[in-house]
């Protein structure tokens, strides 16, 4: 398996969904580094599951630090996390263990496991994964924004109700933190309610949405990245499509810059105070892999959760039949809400990759 991501900066991911439980080691971290905890597990709440428009799976997502920090400093040395499982209900899985839901990992990981791997819960594959994500992520923001750079995410869009665009608005650690008080973490108040009403609707209909998450990053100066293979874009994208239910990446104006003219996605240049900026930001803050100052803004297309309560159509692995299916258990009806701050983790991780 490959779970581990990141070049100075190493997160290694282990565990499954409904096994005794899941974690992360971090190499690489400074020494010297406090965490502050209570600001730690703010963030990390952001992501549990539990709360209105998520899964019912109740999971505290307490942590237990096995190595790596000693009185709120990291040491330097490799930081060991781990989290419990506490709210598994493996028998929803085990009745539909040889037929598996369309467009989740079970055919795959069961082709490539050969039949070994724990399933139950989405397994290894699952998003209970994105809470060691979510806890390295939340220190590499900490100590990025002790470096002065921000990093926010919303829902930019949950089916077709859109929000406003972290790309077309002067971004800021307020516009940031006015999200955290918001049910959705949608910035117009319509777009809010609309969605909260359309939400409503899909879960009573045994349905799921996909959704995007755009996430801005300010403070970043001009200089950082690489050509080529390995741009501030490569890593963020790589480690994007290590969120399960993410299905494109995209900066700036992304996909749409394929119907522009030059004149109207160039981003000209002009003095601000002693600093150079652009007038629109249709790169995303990255050109040709380096990053010009401007904020950085990527777009992360999530899924509908695959896990629907409608009838569908699979195979029995087991009898080699056709059959209907009909699942049972506690599904996110959006993923895109609570991969909010997973994608603000990941990041935040990349860019203090680049930065030490
Ligand atoms: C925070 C989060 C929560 C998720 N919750 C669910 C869920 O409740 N049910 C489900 O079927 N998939 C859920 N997923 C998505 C699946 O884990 C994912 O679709 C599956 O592992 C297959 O991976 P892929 O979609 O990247 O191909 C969630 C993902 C994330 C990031
Ligand atoms: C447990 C979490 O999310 C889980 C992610 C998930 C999936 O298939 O990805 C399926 C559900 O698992 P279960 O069927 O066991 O309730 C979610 O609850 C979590 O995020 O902490």
């Amino acid at each position: 398996m490959s779970s581990i991501v990141g070049n100075k900066l190493k997160l290694s991911i282990f565990g499954e969904s409904h096994g005794n439980g899941i974690g992360a080691v971090i190499d690489g971290l400074p020494a010297g580094e406090e965490i502050n905890y209570l600001e730690l597990n703010e963030f990390l709440k952001r992501r549990s599951p539990g709360k209105k428009f998520t899964t019912k799976r109740v999971e505290k997502d307490e942590f237990e630090i096995l190595s790596g920090v000693k009185k709120d400093y990291t040491t330097g040395s490799p930081l060991a996390v781990t989290f419990k499982n506490s709210d598994a209900t493996s028998t929803d899985y085990e009745k539909i263990k040889n037929i598996p839901r369309p467009s989740h990992a079970d055919y795959t990981a069961n082709i490539k496991y050969k039949g070994y791997a724990d399933l139950n819960g989405g397994g290894h594959f699952s998003g209970r994964l994105t809470a060691p994500m979510c806890f390295a992520g939340g220190i590499a923001k900490q100590i990025l924004e002790r470096k002065g750079i921000f990093i926010g995410a919303h829902l930019k869009s949950v089916g077709d109700i859109e929000d406003i665009d972290f790309k077309d608005i002067e971004l800021s650690d307020e516009i940031f933190k006015s999200i955290l008080n918001r049910e959705l973490p949608i910035l117009d108040l319509e777009a809010e309610k609309n969605a909260k009403n359309y939400l409503e609707e899909i879960q009573k209909e045994g349905n799921s949405i996909g959704a995007i998450v755009q996430c801005g990053v300010i403070g970043v100066k001009a200089g950082l990245g690489n050509p080529i293979f390995d741009g501030i874009e490569n890593n963020i994208a790589k480690i994007m499509f290590g969120i399960p239910g993410v299905k494109g990446v995209s900066f700036g104006s992304g996909f749409e810059s394929a119907k522009m003219k030059g004149s109207e996605h160039n981003d000209e240049f002009y003095f601000k105070d002693g600093i150079i900026r652009t007038y629109t930001n249709n790169s995303g803050g990255i050109q040709g892999g380096i990053t010009n100052g401007m904020p950085i803004v990527v777009d992360v297309a999530i899924k509908p959760t695959a896990s629907i309560f409608l009838e569908q159509n699979s195979v029995n692995l087991d009898t080699g039949e056709n059959t209907k299916l009909k699942i049972m258990g506690r599904h996110d009806p959006c993923i895109g809400i609570r991969a909010v701050p997973v994608v603000e983790s990941l990041v935040a991780f990349t860019l203090l990759d680049f930065i030490i």
